[in-house]
């Protein structure tokens, strides 16, 4: 079967990830035996390497190692404590979920026999479901319910009241207009997604198999939407030969993308979920490969990836044909095991400007990955904002309290995309900086965006008017007297310190882990 993805990718020959020069005594290249299937043609290969694979593989080895040693470095990888809390939290909210869905069936008046077998359960996903959480990521969690619990006042009425009344439990809001509705809240300190699926069934197992038609049967739109984060993490980790590479490398990734300001869904660029698929393409495709030959396929497939060509994982699936096959994104990305869907995207012509000119980067980074003056610290450079723009948008959100702010900020990033598209229209480019920063000179709780406009436009910025254009948008929202916006444009100079990274000092600026002093993580 012919995939999109087997037409065309780079597998770096060795000849690119060493330089022979650097070498004592200089090594000439001769043609060497093909690769493995996927590169059938031979490749060159050093001389005398070409009879001894064990010096490439301890190279690539020590590589690899050296990367994870930087990861290790990064704090991303949560301590066993912080494993144990979670756990104990997602155990909690089971509990509550149990407690909530025997109310239910009590109040719905069904059969007693139903009351006592009534069951709901709570299903992990996104980062954490996918072992790639750190001690700031969330915890995606869907709550799954039988036929008799529905999601109006069921779910957002009597388990949001549950939620509320816990002592444990803080900062719960209700995100009923979004794709998949949820609801936000911390429990234990630690914050939880919650969007909810009811199947046509009368109890649901503690571990249900959401892959079994059995419990698909007649589902609504809503919760089959809320189901598809839980199938397409099981599709993944289904799907990639090593789960152990797999999820080194998408932490990888994600560190990269953060720290080159291209992570983040609601402003135009990848999510979570793009770059797991990404990076599980990558390995399905060199599935024996190292962690540091992978990441520098990585870039080397997508660097010259042909979009909007689609990304799909090999998992069986007829290629789509007709209307199906078109999806709308430009960098379009399938959702494994569910053959219409894409994910969903927002991604401009300014942030595919930024994602390839990335992925570029990427690659002339990570094609000499075995000169020996390699070092992974330039992929993870901060992106220098100041240095490549000399002027921003500046747009400042604040509310009367820590927690209305929290709902304040998430409603406008939901609505970011319209601005992107504004500016992009008068200024022809403008870059996003998922990146949030608190302004303190402003006396409210705030949270500051600052968006890097094209160099070379100096044509004036009427930002009254993009203002009003842009609140006429959020209009049916949760706006009110307390909730501010105020947009203006401003010099480099005018920045916060700490986003002026062009210093050494400032490099932990975009770390998810940094003080709540410093920008916290765009995501
Ligand atoms: N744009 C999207 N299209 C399809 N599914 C999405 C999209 N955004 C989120 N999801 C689903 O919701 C899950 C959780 O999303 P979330 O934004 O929390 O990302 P994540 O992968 O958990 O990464 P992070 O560590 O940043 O939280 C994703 O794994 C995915 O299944
Ligand atoms: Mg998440
Ligand atoms: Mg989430």
């Amino acid at each position: 079967m012919a995939y999109a993805n087997q037409n065309h990718g780079v597998f770096i020959p060795y000849h690119q990830l060493i330089d022979p020069r650097s070498l004592n005594p200089p090594v000439t290249f001769i043609r060497g035996p093909p690769i493995g299937l996927i590169n059938p043609r031979p490749q060159l290969v050093p001389m005398g390497f070409a009879y001894n694979p064990e010096f490439l593989i301890r190279m690539e080895k020590e590589r690899s190692r050296s990367l994870l040693q930087l990861m290790e470095g990064e704090g991303l990888v949560s301590s066993p404590e912080e494993e144990i809390k979670r756990k104990n939290a997602i155990e909690k909210l089971k509990q509550i979920v149990m407690e909530w869905i025997k109310r239910v069936a009590r109040e719905c008046g069904i059969q007693k026999r139903y009351i006592t077998a009534a069951s709901a359960t709570v299903l992990t996903y996104g980062s954490y479901g996918l072992g790639v959480h750190n001690s700031e990521s969330d915890i995606d969690a869907l709550c799954v319910g039988p036929r008799f619990a529905n999601m109006g006042e069921d779910f957002f009425i009597l388990l949001h009241n549950m939620l509320t009344g816990r002592p444990e439990v803080s900062e719960v809001h209700c995100v009923k207009d979004a794709k998949v509705p949820l609801m936000r809240f911390k429990l234990d300190g630690i914050s939880f997604d919650l969007p909810y699926a009811q199947l046509k069934v009368m109890s649901v197992p503690e571990n249900v198999d959401i892959l079994n038609p059995y419990f698909l049967r007649n589902i609504d739109d809503t919760s089959w939407r809320s189901l598809s984060g839980v199938h397409a993490n099981e599709c993944i980790l289904q799907l990639v030969p090593n789960i152990e590479v797999f999820q080194s490398l998408l932490r990888c990734v994600k560190l990269w993308a953060r720290r080159r300001g291209i992570y983040g869904n609601l402003l135009g660029f990848f999510g979570g979920v793009h770059l797991a698929i990404l990076v599980a393409c990558i390995c399905q495709r060199y599935p024996n490969a190292s962690l540091s030959r992978l990441i520098s396929s990585f870039f080397g497939t997508f660097a010259f990836w042909h979009w909007p060509d689609p990304i799909i994982l090999q998992d069986g699936m007829l290629p789509l044909s007709g209307s199906a096959a078109e999806p709308r994104s430009l960098m379009p990305i399938r959702l494994p095991c569910r053959p219409h869907e894409y994910c969903h995207s927002n991604i401009t012509k300014s942030t595919f400007y930024r994602i390839q000119e990335e992925f570029i980067q990427g690659h002339t980074l990570t094609k000499g990955l075995l000169r020996p003056d390699f070092d992974w610290a330039c992929l993870f450079e901060p992106f220098p904002y100041t240095k490549k723009y000399t002027r921003f948008v500046k747009i400042c959100l604040s509310a009367s309290g820590q927690d209305e702010l929290g709902e304040w900020v998430g409603w406008v990033k939901s609505r970011f995309r319209s601005l992107l598209v504004k500016l992009e229209e008068i200024q022809g480019f403008c870059d996003p900086n998922p990146t949030e920063y608190v302004d303190v000179n402003v006396a409210e709780p705030n949270t500051v965006f600052y968006w890097g406009l094209q160099p070379e436009r100096s044509d004036f910025l009427d930002i009254k008017s993009v203002k009003e254009d842009f609140v006429k948008s959020l209009s049916n929202g949760c706006q009110g007297p307390t909730r501010k916006i105020t947009l203006s444009v401003v010099q480099a100079s005018e920045l916060p310190k700490n986003a002026q990274i062009d210093s050494e000092s400032n490099k932990g600026y975009m770390n998810p882990n940094a003080n709540v002093n410093y920008p916290i993580a765009g995501g």
